[in-house]
């Protein structure tokens, strides 16, 4: 008896920034098993030609609200703003959705309803943080508490809205300087595209109003660096990653590493990892 091979998953990328750009490289060049890349969306395609052109197979080029008549999974890798765009028109007809914008989720948090109530999903990968397969396992005992802190280059924080609202003038940063202490909630709003790993953190673990963090600005790295310390009655552990960043200064390299190693390890026979 032959087996008949899977029908291939049909996957679109909403943003063709630092995220969206790599996942697509990767999907055109055969690097996930059992997916193929249908459909793109970016704000101002034109500016993308040269780069769909370099691709083996040119995607389709589409609007937000038109990507999910061409395929069963999108990459959400664009703005946070855009978040329930592009993701309600796939859960709400029981297809998947990858987030990268994890912070919009808690300002969008029926998006999981709507999921829930069509057989759609909504995946977080662990993207540019470490350690949230040992989160989500001692979870499932109890976690006592979870910290978070980040330390950044100064231009990492320009145009974050806590930045912006309490009028710091980065600028004359020339020292280690903690921006801010608070809850995962109050990070995801004032720092919405830095601190994505905080709520991503938290959803694993205790949630977004009992995660702790702290966020520094720090002239003497280089590099985007998260320590979580988690104290749970399974175990006690922190870990800490040094991202090297990507095109996109607030962007680390990682990022865009992690939603392809998801992708391959939705299709794989063998899964690593919880
Ligand atoms: N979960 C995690 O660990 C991490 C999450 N992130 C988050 O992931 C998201 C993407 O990050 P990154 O790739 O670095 O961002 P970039 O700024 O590099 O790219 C954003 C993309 O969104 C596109 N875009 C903007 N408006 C629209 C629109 N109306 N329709 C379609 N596309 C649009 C832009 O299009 P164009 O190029 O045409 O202007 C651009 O290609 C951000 O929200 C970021 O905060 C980032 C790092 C870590
Ligand atoms: O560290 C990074 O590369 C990005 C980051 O913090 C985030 O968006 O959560």
């Amino acid at each position: 008896m032959t087996t008949q091979p899977r029908p291939r998953r049909r996957v679109a990328i909403a943003g063709l920034g630092a995220i969206g750009k790599a996942i697509a490289r990767e999907l055109d060049r055969g690097g996930v098993d059992g997916m193929a890349l249908e459909a793109v969306a970016s704000a101002d395609p034109a500016k993308h030609r040269g780069f769909l052109q370099s691709l083996q197979t040119l995607p389709r080029v589409r609007t937000l609200d038109r990507l999910w008549e061409e395929a069963d999974l999108v990459i959400e890798a664009a703005p946070s703003r855009l978040l329930r765009e592009i993701v309600e028109p796939f859960v709400s007809r029981g297809k998947s959705a990858i987030v990268m914008s994890a912070a919009a989720l808690l300002d969008n948090p029926d998006l999981i309803d709507i999921a829930k109530a069509n057989g759609g999903q909504i995946i977080v990968p662990t993207g540019a943080l470490i350690g949230l397969d040992a989160v989500t396992a001692a979870a499932v005992g109890t976690i006592h508490s979870v910290r978070m802190i980040t330390r950044k280059p100064v231009d990492g924080f320009r145009g974050a809205p806590f930045v912006i609202d309490n009028g710091i003038d980065l600028d004359r940063v020339d020292a280690p300087l903690k921006l801010f202490e608070g809850t995962a909630r109050q990070a995801g709003k004032g720092f919405p595209a830095n601190l994505n790993v905080a709520v991503a953190l938290s959803l694993a673990g205790i949630g977004p109003d009992r995660t702790m963090v702290e966020i520094w600005a720090d002239p003497s790295v280089t590099r985007n660096t998260h320590r979580i310390e988690v104290d749970a009655d399974s175990a006690r552990f922190s870990m800490t990653i040094e991202n090297v960043p990507s095109e996109n200064p607030k962007t680390g390299m990682i990022t865009a590493l992690s939603a392809i190693a998801l992708l391959r390890k939705m299709e794989a026979p063998l899964q690593i990892g919880t």
